[in-house]
Formats: C-alpha cells, sequence, structure tokens
C-alpha cells in the first residue's frame, strides 16, 4: 500500500514532508507518495495578514477531507489555533531549532545594525521585537518562500532577514545563518521549528487506523511544548491582537521528572510596550501552563499593547 503525503509545493515543505516520507517508511515498512499542492497563499503574493490566517492550510484540509490524501505535512505555527472538523493532529515529530536567525549581507550581528538597517520581515512578531530594541531598524515587508527571500537579500533588495533557522537547516541554508538570536532577545512564534501531521480522525490505512500508523512519528516533549504556546496563543486570541510569542522547554528537573518552562510575550506593534512572562508546569499540564501564562500576560496589561498604534 502506498500512504498519500499532502503538501505544499515550497522548497522548504518538500524538503520536510520528504523527511517525514523516509521517516514513515523506516517506522512502518509503508511507501508514501508525496503530492504537492497549491495553496492561497502559493497563489498569492498579498500580504499575509490581507490573506488571513490558513493560506497554507486550508487547500490541504480540503484535500484531507476530499480522501485526496491520506495525512498532510504542516508547519505547526502556520495552523490557525482552531482545531478543524473531523481532522486531528496524530504525530508531532522531533522539533527542529525553534529559535529565529539573523542573515546580514555584510556579517554584522544584531548589536551592530546601526539606525536606517533595512530588515525584510513581514511578522509582526519580529517588527515588534525589532522596534522595541530602539536601534532605529527599518522593518520592510517581504513575502514569498524562503528561498525567494535569500535572493531578495542577496540583490541587495534588503540589508538583513530574520528568519526561522528551522527553515534555514530544512533546506540546507543554514550556513547563511549569521547569528541564532537568543530568545530572550527574540522571542519566537509559538509552534516555530515543529510540524504537524494530519489525518482524517476515523481513518484507518490497510486495516489500521491512520492515526495510530502516524503516531511512531510522535515526539513526547515536542508535543507538550507546542501545546503549551499554542494554548498561551489561542487564550491570547480570544482577548487581544497583539503579536504573541512563545517558547516552551522541556527539561529533566531536580526530582528527575520532566517538566516544561514556557516562555510568553505580547507586544505593540511599535513594540514600545513588551511584556514577557514565565510559567513552569508539568507536561501533562502542557496546555494549563499555556493558559495560565496567558491569563498573567492579560493582567499584566497584554490587551493595553493592542491599543497603542503601529
Ligand atoms: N510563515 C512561513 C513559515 N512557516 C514556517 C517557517 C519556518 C519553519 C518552521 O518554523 O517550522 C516559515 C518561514 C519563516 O518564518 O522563516
Amino acid at each position: 500500500m502506498t500512504l498519500r503525503l499532502g503538501t505544499r509545493g515550497s522548497t522548504l515543505a518538500m524538503a520536510q514532508s520528504r523527511t517525514v516520507a523516509d521517516a514513515l517508511t523506516a517506522a512502518t515498512g509503508e511507501a508514501v507518495e508525496v503530492v504537492e499542492i497549491v495553496t492561497a497563499g502559493d497563489r498569492s503574493d498579498a500580504p499575509i495578514p490581507q490573506l488571513g490566517v490558513g493560506v497554507f492550510v486550508s487547500a490541504l484540509r480540503d484535500a484531507l477531507v476530499a480522501k485526496e490524501i491520506d495525512f498532510a505535512v504542516h508547519s505547526y505555527k502556520d495552523l490557525p489555533s482552531a482545531p478543524a472538523d473531523g481532522l486531528t493532529i496524530a504525530a508531532v515529530p522531533l522539533r527542529e531549532d525553534p529559535r529565529d536567525a539573523l542573515i546580514t549581507r555584510d556579517g554584522r550581528q544584531l548589536a551592530e545594525l546601526g539606525p536606517g538597517t533595512r530588515i525584510g520581515t513581514g511578522a509582526a512578531r519580529r517588527i515588534a521585537q525589532l522596534r522595541g530594541l530602539g536601534r532605529g531598524l527599518e522593518c520592510l515587508p517581504v513575502r514569498g518562500n524562503v528561498d525567494t527571500r535569500l535572493r531578495k537579500l542577496a540583490d541587495g533588495e534588503y540589508d538583513a532577514l530574520v528568519l526561522a533557522t528551522a527553515g534555514l537547516r530544512r533546506i540546507g541554508r543554514a550556513d547563511e545563518i549569521t547569528e541564532v538570536l537568543d530568545p530572550m532577545l527574540m522571542l519566537p512564534a509559538p509552534a516555530q521549528g515543529a510540524l504537524a501531521i494530519e489525518c482524517r480522525t476515523d481513518a484507518v490505512l490497510a486495516g489500521v487506523p491512520t492515526v495510530e500508523l502516524l503516531s511512531t512519528l510522535d515526539d513526547e516533549h515536542t508535543r507538550a511544548a507546542v501545546v503549551a504556546e499554542r494554548a498561551l496563543l489561542a487564550t491570547l486570541e480570544a482577548g487581544c491582537s497583539a503579536p504573541v510569542a512563545a517558547f516552551a522547554v522541556v527539561a529533566e528537573a531536580e526530582d528527575g521528572e520532566y517538566e516544561i518552562y514556557l516562555r510568553g510575550g505580547v507586544f505593540s506593534p511599535d513594540g514600545s510596550v513588551a511584556i514577557r512572562l514565565s510559567a513552569t508546569g508539568t507536561l501533562t499540564d502542557a496546555a494549563a501552563v499555556g493558559r495560565r501564562l496567558a491569563a498573567d500576560l492579560l493582567a499584566e496589561g497584554a490587551d493595553i499593547a493592542l491599543g497603542v498604534p503601529a
């Protein structure tokens, strides 16, 4: 039997899908066929906020529901926080590096960049944190796949880019990174660096529930970290629409049990307000840790951050 894996066709999506396909074949012995699905996000050059959340996801979910594919591989951070009817995240594989990376044309590090440096990034979360440094950095919108962005940097359209380390590693271009940014300075997007493997909840392949087949790829610690980060995002989306960042690490505590350390941030678009807080909890409590930290952020004024004009 051949399992049909649905993915976007970008270099990054293809690279991560091939890795998943190989891992699944190694774990189950089943062949995997990679099926490219064109999403609205791939068809348009409009800014993402204009296209709306889920532009990279809806077409893949439609293909799942229509049974054109057996499972989909998504960049987890591109998934809307609302779950899809009849679909489930069957596996969250071991995460790549969740941190953001700076790439500059002349090799200067973040601390060396002066006023007027043109940084290509359209992400409100990155823009707010870069502005918040108070260095007069100029953020310019940039669209396109990771490889397209790197070409625009090389062409001189920008002096620097901020991109996810994970994406650069997956397409084999991590050697171009100037500086991996410390999460204390640049807090990443919830679920950055993680993949979501989604299927129909009730699907069965060769007599085995698809969820069970795919669960061989699940990494318990990555899933707990992502659950905490996404619970924070979902809770804040209800109460505030400022840019949100979250970063969780799972580590062994002194008593030998694993614990989640979650750090979250909410920023005003102009970077003048930044609220960052941390929380800790057990793995089974991952969602509650995220919700509790979101409530703490709201209590510290996360919704006020939104009221500050860009
Ligand atoms: N929004 C686009 C997107 N979705 C996932 C990644 C990177 C890889 C990942 O986080 O898994 C990127 C590009 C980027 O932010 O640099």
